[in-house]
């Protein structure tokens, strides 16, 4: 691997501000999803370790908690402008270990940057209140301190902006932190924690530690942790949640996604197809929030299909290194086996295939672009996230019905719809259970915008002024005896 800078390429976890290996020298690999190569090797770490940082952690926090918002705004600054110096050799990493293209890894690099360079001025706007006298001899008043030490556990989906989202406001607001990411793609934070170094950052407020499950049990079960972030799955959030209800703990959870995106008969179909394609394809399909099932009327069905499979048709499927490349590989034969099975599932239930539905001609983990027409409800690929390059296209009549089939699911994080007329817009949007939507357009994440869910989607949002929410205790406090 070849960056500019070799030092960002990190094979040892970062804890209390030092470099370190397993305890038993133990190793996991990190492999190229595109070739299958392997690209690196980080610590397989455990209990001990993780107590180790934990420990670390609660000792920095009391040091980090008492800077002064100006100086943990610097050095947070400091961050920011390290990773949009390094943005090229941090995008190379991600597109290595993820399999994204590498102009939309380096994206991701700069959109994650965009969530520390909000909280580094976020930091000065945390302030409490004055509160009505009570008595003539007493005064009252609130405020807002960090919450101590926080825990992440992170997926392999955005190996990069997952970790700044969570961390950054976290810093802001005098916490540390201690980060386990996903396995598969642990060289982001890793090399994320190499610039935070750099910047200033004391030790032990950020680490970055990998290894088994006995990380996040650990994390989990550790009265010290008083905060857990998780990106993941419901499944494994709903798991994590329960861990740590031991020790009440506050949480944060960006969980599973079944996005709808409608389309109605007044839409302008062009841009509709532009949004479907920024929406339903980018990093091949594998996000939280993209489109799962693609809703158009009636009166616009066959248009709108004969323009997007047009669109389809310019997508290049190939190694995020090469140029012009828009699909990279997924993630694993597990993902490949689920969009398979959604596919097949659909199939033998009456839907149409249009473009793509199998394993590339480049073979290993890429898949077709693929657009199925006539799905319905009944189908796999209409009730369980299929995180890959599908786009499930289902005719509806009225806005009635199609409300029903958007709601008709567990999840509500992202949703999406395309019309022109603006009393529908305003109906739909209140109509639509989903904690974000977005009408024309098919995308939505921005740092200063509310990212989250409602049903199980998940608890709490990331970024904008509501994200460091989740890191802030309220105190109430009363003096008396002022006569
Ligand atoms: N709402 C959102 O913002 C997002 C939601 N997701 C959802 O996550 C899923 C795909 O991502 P994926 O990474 O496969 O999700 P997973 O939930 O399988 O894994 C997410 C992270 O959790 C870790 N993990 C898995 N099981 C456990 C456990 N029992 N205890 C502790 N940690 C665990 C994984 O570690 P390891 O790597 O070692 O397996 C990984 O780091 C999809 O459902 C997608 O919608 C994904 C990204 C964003
Ligand atoms: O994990 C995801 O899917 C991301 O949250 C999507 S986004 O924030 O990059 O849009």
């Amino acid at each position: 691997m070849q960056l500019t800078d070799q030092s960002l390429l990190k094979q040892q976890c970062y804890i209390n501000g030092e470099w370190k290996t397993a305890l038993s020298q133990a190793t996991i690999t990190v492999n190229n999803p595109a070739t299958g190569e392997h690209i690196a090797q980080v610590p397989n770490m455990g209990r001990i370790e993780t107590e180790l940082a934990i420990k670390g952690a609660e000792k920095a926090f009391k040091q980090w908690k008492n800077f002064s918002v100006r100086d943990r705004s610097k050095i947070l600054k400091n961050w920011y402008q390290l990773i949009i110096a390094n943005k090229e050799d941090l995008g190379l990493l991600l597109c290595l270990e993820q399999g994204k293209p590498l102009p939309e890894a380096i994206r991701e690099v700069v959109h994650g940057a965009s969530y520390i360079e909000w909280y580094a001025e976020e930091a000065k706007r945390i302030s409490g209140d004055i509160l009505p006298i009570p008595a003539v001899d007493k005064r009252a008043f609130v405020t807002k301190e960090p919450i101590g030490v926080c825990a992440a556990i992170t997926p392999w989906n955005f190996p990069n902006s997952m970790i700044t989202r969570k961390v950054s406001p976290a810093l802001a607001a005098g916490c540390s932190v201690i980060v386990r990411p996903a396995s598969k793609t642990p060289l982001s934070a890793l090399a994320l924690a190499e610039l935070a170094h750099r910047a200033g950052l004391p030790d032990g407020v950020f680490n970055v530690i990998t290894g088994s499950r006995e990380i996040g049990d650990t994390l989990a079960e550790s009265p010290i942790v008083r905060k857990f972030s998780f990106t993941g799955s419901t499944e494994v959030g709903a798991k994590l949640m329960a861990q740590c209800a031991s020790t009440v703990k506050k949480m944060t959870l960006e969980l599973g996604g079944n996005a709808p995106f409608i389309i109605f008969d007044d839409a302008n179909i062009e841009e509709a197809v532009k949004g479907v394609i920024a929406n339903k394809y980018r990093n091949a399909g594998q996000t939280c929030v993209c489109a799962n099932r693609i809703y158009v009327h009636d009166k616009i069905y066959d248009e709108f299909i004969h323009q997007l499979s047009i669109a389809v048709d310019t997508l290049k499927v190939g190694n995020g290194l090469d140029e012009g490349v828009n699909i990279g590989p997924l993630i694993d034969q597990s993902a490949v086996h689920k969009v398979k099975e959604h596919i097949q599932d659909a199939l033998e239930k009456g839907a149409t295939l249009i473009r793509g539905g199998k394993t590339h001609s480049l073979g290993g983990l890429f898949f077709e672009p693929t657009i199925l027409a006539n799905v319905t409800q009944s189908m796999k690929v209409a009730r369980e996230e299929t995180f890959g390059p599908l786009a499930p296209i289902i005719r509806f009549y009225t806005e009635e019905e199609v409300i029903t089939y958007a709601n008709d699911t567990i999840f509500g994080l992202a949703s999406y719809f395309f019309s022109q007329d603006l009393a529908r817009i305003f109906r739909v949007s209140e109509a639509l259970e989903y904690g974000m939507v977005g009408a024309n357009t098919g995308t939505l994440s921005n740092e200063m915008a509310p990212f989250g869910g409602v049903k199980q989607s998940g608890i709490g949002r990331e970024g904008s002024k509501y994200g460091v929410a989740d890191y802030l205790e309220i105190k109430y406090t009363l003096l008396g005896g002022l006569s």
